[in-house]
């Protein structure tokens, strides 16, 4: 009795995701992983197995991976001192070339790696490759809080995405390969720009006119003055939440990239909690979702 209680159970919950999977089949799906879910073994391997099983669902995942934690454990060792403002690296050329080795290298080749191991074709790419990714330098203001001057803080090679070739993508997409891209751009001048992985994920799934970006972040989604989870957001509700400071720190840049994506064409923004296994599958497959969904509007 229990036994087949049970088989009941299994099957309603696969068959929960079927109309999941004819709606979303042939439909591309950016999915952005950041450092701090890559910290964790379990996470890790839970995560490149959802990729493995969206593509052979016949959806086209396109990954779009972080390491900032991994950067900095490099500069580290190599005592060379980073900082951030307003979310961003000061990317000097020392720390440029190490925010290539991290991104370009270990980390984008252990994401592949990964995904390969567990049944899937993963190749590998920083914006550099098939020019992908252009990119311009940012220039960042700073507003003293005492004085109504403005400060220009030169972040050095930081850049923000100027263009996008997509062309190596759609043969990708067309295939069994699922690309892994390293937020890494060429800049005119050929060099190598470091770009917020937020930024790219959001600009591809605009370019790419993806149904989906997911966002997987290290909060259960977007959270209101209690603390308690918002479920459902439109452009409106962000722009409120932003305004009356509910939204803050890290989590302005990234619902920033999810409206202008939203604002792009993008069908929805998902913001999910990395720190769950499974996060992604429980996300496109499952009735109740988790994390937070943004909407242009209501529905
Ligand atoms: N309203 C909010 N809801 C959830 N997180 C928020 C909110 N406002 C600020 N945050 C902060 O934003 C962080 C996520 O941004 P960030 O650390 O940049 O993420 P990631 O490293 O995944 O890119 C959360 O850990 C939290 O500290
Ligand atoms: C300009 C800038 O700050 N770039 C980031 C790129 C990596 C990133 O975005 O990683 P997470 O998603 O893990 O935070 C950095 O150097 O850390």
């Amino acid at each position: 009795m229990m036994q087949q209680r049970t088989a009941h159970q299994i099957a309603d919950v696969l068959i929960e995701a079927l109309p999941y999977i004819q709606r979303f089949k042939g439909k591309t799906i950016v999915v952005k992983f950041g450092g701090n879910a890559m910290i964790d073994e379990a996470l890790k391997h839970s995560f490149a197995r959802d990729i493995v099983l969206m593509k052979l669902v016949g959806l086209n995942p396109i990954v779009v991976h972080g390491g900032g934690p991994q950067i900095g454990q490099l500069l580290e060792k190599l005592n060379i001192k980073t900082r951030f403002v307003d979310g961003m690296r000061v990317t000097d050329s020392e720390t440029m070339d190490v925010v290539e080795m991290v991104l370009g290298g270990l980390v984008n080749k252990e994401i592949v790696s990964l995904i390969n191991r567990h049944g899937g074709k993963a190749i590998g790419l920083t914006g550099k490759d098939g020019d992908l990714i252009r990119a311009k330098k940012i220039t960042q203001k700073k507003y003293a809080t005492d004085t109504l001057d403005s400060e220009i803080i030169d972040l050095g090679y930081v850049g923000e995405v100027s263009s996008i070739d997509p062309s190596a993508l759609d043969m990708l997409g067309h295939s069994d390969f699922i690309p892994v891209i390293a937020p890494i751009g060429a800049g005119e001048d050929g060099r190598s720009y470091n770009i917020n992985a937020d930024l790219v994920a959001g600009k591809l799934a605009e370019v790419l006119k993806a149904e989906k970006l997911i966002l997987l972040t290290n909060t259960v989604g977007i959270l209101d003055k209690q603390g308690e989870l918002l479920t459902g957001l439109t452009l409106k509700d962000i722009d409120d939440l932003i305004e009356d400071g509910t939204i803050s720190g890290g989590m302005i840049p990234k619902t920033r990239c999810a409206t202008d994506a939203l604002k792009g064409g993008v069908n929805s923004v998902h913001i999910i909690d990395g720190r769950v296994e499974h996060a992604v599958l429980l996300e496109l497959f499952t009735d109740q979702g988790v994390g937070t969904l943004l909407l242009s509007r209501p529905r």
